[in-house]
């Protein structure tokens, strides 16, 4: 039997799917979460049971050899060979990749030289396909990029209001992220309402550790929070979001310990957003703990976040010039009631009002009124299955050769 394993690595998690295809029946999936932080945890999920465990895990290469003893011990394949395809989540593509595309030696090499377009995901990804060129040598292995659904904005949008050259010379540009997940849930929003994408505009949230927020018209991203990195747009776990770049001198002059724009933007990326505002931690479950105990930079992180979240949202609106609806979707858009609860009731101008006995936990659907004039959904995203769908394409094609 042939399957397929879908690879999406996070900033701050591995998960994965093992299909089989074209069914696209899913034999078993897991999830590698908090790598990199204490209590890491590793689950597999198969027939209906989780089985969890406590382990740590350092990086991303360290989850992969994790998982494939796990595939085995769970007897969940026989032998590696057992999988004959592998796609792997890749955040940047840049101007080069605008599609999906099979792994070489070359685009390996090209994925690790656009890591500064996101360093905090693209080295993590890379690490992942070598891992898997190594163990799996001979399984079709196919990179599908966050940035290819956003290709479409158009350049009133994506580009930064600086001289033309550095878009002309040096490509700096509004690239975003999270696209296979804003593409994912948009068209199931469609099927939700039951009209075609084509007619809808909606704003798609993904709120996880990573998060952006994206104006959706007719299907096609026109607009999104990410910049030329995932630093950009909304306030997250661990990275600041949007911040006045004189900050960055201001910093380097006045902080002896910060000496150069890397080491700031190092700052803003891995000591901010969340974790450096709350001094608790960047994961929403443990700022929720804190809160709770009433510690006052845990609410002030919390506020700070639905604050952004409300700007980006209510700018789409403007963007698209109205909007049908606005979707949740990852870690926190998909189980945080208090999250969705704050945002919409902040914008209940824009004609959203959320219905309290729908806006629960595991919710999926419409949470909001019947008579709000914009619908609020809880989507659950599937970037895996979109993954695995460009890796059977690929696997169609080498066929073939
Ligand atoms: N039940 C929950 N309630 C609140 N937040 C949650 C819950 N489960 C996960 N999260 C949050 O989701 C975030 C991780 O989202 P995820 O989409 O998995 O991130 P990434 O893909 O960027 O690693 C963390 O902040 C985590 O605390
Ligand atoms: C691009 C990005 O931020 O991804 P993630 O949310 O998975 O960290
Ligand atoms: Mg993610």
């Amino acid at each position: 039997m042939e399957k397929t394993l879908a690879i999406n690595s996070g900033s701050s998690s591995l998960k994965w799917q093992l299909y089989e295809m074209p069914e696209e029946k899913v034999i078993a999936k897991g999830i590698f979460e908090r790598i990199g932080l204490e209590r890491s945890m590793s689950t597999v999920k198969f027939d209906g049971e989780a089985h969890t465990r406590e382990i740590d895990i350092i990086d991303h290469r360290q989850a992969v050899l994790l998982l494939m003893d796990e595939l085995i011990h769970f007897h969940l394949i026989k032998e590696f060979r057992e999988i004959t395809g592998v796609g792997h989540r890749v955040v940047a593509g840049g101007e080069r990749f605008k599609e999906s595309v099979l792994v070489t030696q070359t685009v390996l090499e090209e994925i690790k030289a656009i890591s500064n377009l996101a360093p905090l995901h693209n080295p993590a990804n890379a690490a992942g396909i070598e891992a898997f060129l190594k163990l799996l040598p001979d399984a079709v292995s196919v990179a599908v990029f966050d940035t290819a659904f956003h290709t479409t904005m158009p350049q009133a949008a994506y580009r930064y209001p600086i001289p033309n050259k550095y878009y002309n010379e040096f490509s700096v540009r509004k690239y975003g992220a999270h696209g296979t997940s804003h593409m994912y849930v948009s068209r199931e929003a469609a099927q939700y309402f039951d009209k075609p994408l084509e007619s809808l505009k909606l704003i798609t949230a993904h709120i996880g550790n990573g998060a952006s927020i994206s104006a959706i018209d007719g299907g096609k991203s026109i607009d999104t929070s990410m910049g030329f990195t995932p630093l950009g747009g909304v306030m997250m776990g661990t990275r600041s979001g949007e911040m006045d770049p004189s900050v960055i001198p201001f910093l380097i002059e006045n902080d002896p310990e910060l000496k150069t724009a890397q080491d700031v933007i190092d700052l803003f990326n891995h000591q901010s957003g969340i974790k450096g505002v709350s001094e608790v931690s960047s994961d929403m479950r443990d700022l929720e703990i804190a809160r709770d105990q009433g510690d006052k930079n845990a609410i002030l992180a919390y506020e700070m976040f639905v604050d952004r979240l409300k700007k980006y949202i209510a700018q789409y609106f403007g963007v698209l010039n109205g909007a049908d609806g606005l979707i949740f979707t990852a870690g926190i858009g998909e189980n945080d009631r208090k999250v969705r609860e704050d945002v919409v009731n902040g914008l209940s101008w824009f004609g959203m009002e959320i219905l309290p006995e729908r806006n629960v936990r595991g919710v999926v659907g419409e949470i909001s009124t019947p008579t709000s004039r914009v619908k609020v959904l809880v989507i659950p995203t599937d970037e895996e299955v979109i993954i695995a769908r460009d890796v059977e394409k690929f696997k169609k094609k080498t066929a073939f050769l």
